[in-house]
């Protein structure tokens, strides 16, 4: 919330293996899109930044294919984003610093990223400085991760929830509320995270198209039909 008349310029960006690409994670981006917007911020777009390739979780297929694959899931969105720049690092970057890069390119008036480009495209002026704020997007289990030892530093989480914020969307199976008020450092930094219900709840996983890919099972409604052509031309998540 901000006290001037100006609604708050945010943009939403999502990390994570998008292996492969699911309906829910578009849906994720328009339920706080809309949960923004009913609480003064105005929603400039949206950006999914998938992870490089040397995370190096079980069963990743390659950049290459999870950017492409996200391309085509996007196709339909208007306001929904891929940024391929974390993919492009010399190895994993913490989420923090993929805050941080994207933060500084979409407050660029120079930005040579797509991405930027559209993003402040959507503003009706460009008067400077372009004000824009970062926020990142998820959903619970990956604020529940924050407690994994030595998977995410303090000094990370307490840059991320107060200098961006957080904006945490319910999945089934996890509590985030009873995870907030467990920790104190997310109690403390509470204001600046907003959890958005999913009330029309929706089990759909990359792990459990993964698994039904595996079994010949058929995932179409799950994710896009281009996605799954996609993933058929190119025989990935098949043992
Ligand atoms: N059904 C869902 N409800 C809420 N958030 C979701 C849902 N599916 C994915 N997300 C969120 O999307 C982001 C990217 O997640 P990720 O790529 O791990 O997808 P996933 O479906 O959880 O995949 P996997 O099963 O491989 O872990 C994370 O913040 C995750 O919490
Ligand atoms: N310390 C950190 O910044 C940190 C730790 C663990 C995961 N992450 C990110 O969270 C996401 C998790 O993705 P998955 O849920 O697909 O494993 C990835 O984008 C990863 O880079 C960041
Ligand atoms: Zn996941």
């Amino acid at each position: 919330m901000n006290n001037c008349l100006k609604p708050t310029r945010t943009v939403l960006m999502a990390v994570g293996s998008f292996n492969p690409p699911t309906n829910m994670h578009l849906r994720i981006f328009e339920l706080a899109k809309d949960f923004l917007q009913k609480n003064d911020h105005e929603v400039l777009g949206g950006i999914i930044s998938p992870v490089h390739d040397q995370y190096g979780k079980k069963g990743l297929v390659s950049a290459n294919h999870r950017c492409t694959m996200l391309k085509l899931a996007v196709e339909t969105s208007n306001w929904i984003n891929v940024s391929e720049w974390e993919t492009q690092q010399e190895g994993w970057s913490r989420t923090a610093e993929s805050l941080q890069f994207h933060k500084k390119a979409l407050n660029d008036v120079n930005s040579e990223y797509n991405w930027a480009k559209k993003i402040q495209g959507n503003l009706l002026d460009r008067e400077f400085p372009l004000n824009i704020n970062l926020k990142l997007l998820c959903g619970a289990d990956l604020i529940e991760s924050f407690a994994v030892p030595g998977l995410w530093k303090d000094e990370d989480i307490e840059n991320i929830v107060s200098n961006y914020g957080l904006v945490v969307i319910s999945r089934s199976g996890s509590n985030p509320q009873q995870f907030i008020y467990e920790s104190d450092l997310l109690t403390r930094l509470q204001r600046n995270i907003s959890i958005v219900p999913e009330w029309i709840t929706n089990e759909i996983s990359s792990t459990k198209i993964r698994r039904a890919l595996g079994r010949g099972e058929s995932v179409r409604y799950l994710t896009s039909d281009s996605v799954l052509n996609y993933i058929q031309t190119n025989r990935l998540y098949i043992q």
